[in-house]
């Protein structure tokens, strides 16, 4: 990390620190006061957005279904397949929860992330102690993309989007197996809204 003066907020962003099992005793012997954002979406959709990008790599790989499932009749979902085992997300805050205080951990909806930017950054904004200075404001619905984008950002005087690999369109899934994934996720589910205290609306 860069030396900071007390007055700067020093931030890094790794999507795969939060299901290391490493990570959080590293983050906390090097500074224990950290404060830590993890955004989370609904499992199910998680995985097929985490197939998709993988898809869009390595065209070759086998279906969605067969690499979910240890046995698709019985219903058995294999939970070693990191697109499925990365959203068992109590699993990972019970790894963190070692380490550091709920108080210093805020989770953001991916949901609404999208359907209200603004709201979703000022509850960020208060997390960090901050003023409220990004708002409803900075964003605009940009048609094309599908998504919010930021009006102005600060190193330009254009608009600006997220690149073509954030929001591609998601591989077609059978509603039968999104059920079933459903399902899978569910107790996972509950157990994380009651040791976050928020329901996320999932099921
Ligand atoms: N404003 C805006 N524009 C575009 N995309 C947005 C936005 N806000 C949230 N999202 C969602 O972010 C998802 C991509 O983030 P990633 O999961 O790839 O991020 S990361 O690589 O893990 O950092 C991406 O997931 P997919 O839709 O599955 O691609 C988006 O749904």
């Amino acid at each position: 990390m860069p030396r900071t003066l007390d007055s700067q907020i020093t931030m890094e962003k790794t999507p795969s620190y939060f299901v290391t099992k490493e990570a959080p005793k590293r983050i906390f012997n090097m500074s224990r006061d950290s404060k830590l954002i993890v955004v989370v979406r609904n499992p199910v959709t998680r995985a097929i957005s985490d197939y998709t990008q993988t898809l869009s790599k390595k065209p070759d790989i086998p279906t969605f279904e067969a690499l979910a499932f240890k046995n698709r009749t019985l219903g058995l979902v294999d939970s070693s397949w990191n697109a499925i085992r990365i959203g068992m997300y109590v699993l990972h805050l019970e790894n963190w929860l070692q380490y550091f205080p709920l108080s210093q951990i805020h989770f953001v909806s991916g949901e609404r992330l999208i359907t209200d930017p603004a709201g979703e950054l000022g509850r960020v904004q208060d997390f960090l102690g901050l003023k409220r200075i990004v708002t409803d404001k900075h964003f605009y619905f940009n048609k094309t993309k599908g998504f919010p984008c930021l009006k102005k950002p600060e190193s330009s005087s254009l608009p600006r989007c997220l690149g073509k690999s954030k929001g591609r369109t998601h591989v077609q899934i059978d509603q039968d197996v999104i059920e079933q994934l459903r399902e899978f996720y569910r107790p996972f589910n509950i157990k994380f809204y009651e040791m976050v205290g928020h329901n996320f609306r999932w099921d």
